[in-house]
């Protein structure tokens, strides 16, 4: 039995995700704040719905998806319930194994993960670390249930905030920057749904070659810029506003506040 509990979207997402590689639903235990939630969550899924002390009874798995500044009320809720044979997974941005471990007790094995949205296309990337009683099999573990959802990698949980900065938020840079180029569309008189169209494709089709190529960025973007052409007009911009710059700025920016997501 696998229980989630706080179920959102990160929440909702790793549900549908196991849904999908086949677990079935009466494997499956999720918990909710509001009992509106909770009915959505039954009905959509028809999983099995309780509180929180009920779920961390019942299950071997436990994957924690609240927000970080929920998740030490969370941990004083289930710790009487939780034991060296269960699983703990923690999805949750700055929140480290250390944190939950010693609000836990005992030796419970705790893997920390950072996943991200896309995981509800089976297309999410995954890192995970393990905590101090966790062992090759909890890793396994964790790979096997986020394996089917996307690219699962092991990273030492020191790059952690760094990985949340990079791959948990990335899905919204690149949202951002749909939403800037589509605007430049509109700038340039064309209907609001043929550039997003135009833009989605542009992205969907440069995403797929940069994975599937195996070439280089630089390489990629080179082909695209003619001499004396568009897009080397275009980048002389992109340079003159530090773009580059600010998305170093940026991506340091979220992984400080990674750091800062366990002090609340
Ligand atoms: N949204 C994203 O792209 C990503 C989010 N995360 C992490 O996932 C976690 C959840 O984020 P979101 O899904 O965006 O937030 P959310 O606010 O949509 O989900 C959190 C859910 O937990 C529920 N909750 C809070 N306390 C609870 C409790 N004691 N018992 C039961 N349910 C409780 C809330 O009602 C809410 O539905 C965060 O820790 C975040 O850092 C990680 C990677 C990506
Ligand atoms: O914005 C956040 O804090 C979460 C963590 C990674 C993506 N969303």
């Amino acid at each position: 039995m696998i229980a989630i509990l706080g179920t959102g979207k990160m929440g909702e997402a790793l549900l549908s995700g196991l849904v999908r590689a086949g677990l079935r639903p009466h494997e499956i235990t999720a918990t909710a704040r509001r009992p509106e939630r909770a009915d959505a969550l039954r009905e959509r899924y028809g999983v099995r719905v309780t509180d929180n002390a009920e779920a961390a009874k019942s299950a071997q798995t436990l994957i924690l998806a609240v927000k970080p500044q929920d998740m030490a009320s969370l941990l004083a809720e289930i710790a009487p319930h939780v034991s060296a044979d269960s699983l703990v997974i923690s999805v949750a941005a700055g929140i480290t194994t250390g944190f939950v471990e010693a609000r836990l007790g005992g030796d419970v094995p705790v893997v920390r993960v950072m996943s991200n949205t896309p995981v509800l296309v089976d297309e999410a990337m995954s890192v995970i670390s393990a905590g101090e009683h966790a062992s090759e099999v909890h890793l396994r573990r964790a790979e096997d249930l986020l394996s089917p959802v996307g690219k699962v990698l092991r990273i030492p949980e020191s790059q952690q905030d760094a990985a949340t900065a990079l791959s948990g938020s990335g899905p919204a840079y690149f949202f951002y920057l749909v939403e800037a180029m589509v605007d430049a569309g509109i700038l340039l008189g064309m209907p609001r749904a043929a550039a997003l169209d135009m833009v989605t494709q542009s992205i969907v089709g440069a995403a797929i070659m940069l994975r599937d190529s195996g070439e280089h960025p630089v390489i990629l973007r080179e082909a695209v810029t003619s001499p004396g052409g568009t897009t080397i007009a275009a980048i002389a911009e992109l340079e003159r506003h530090k773009v580059r710059a600010a998305f170093l700025d940026a991506i340091e920016a979220a992984r400080d506040r990674s750091r800062q997501l366990a002090s609340g």
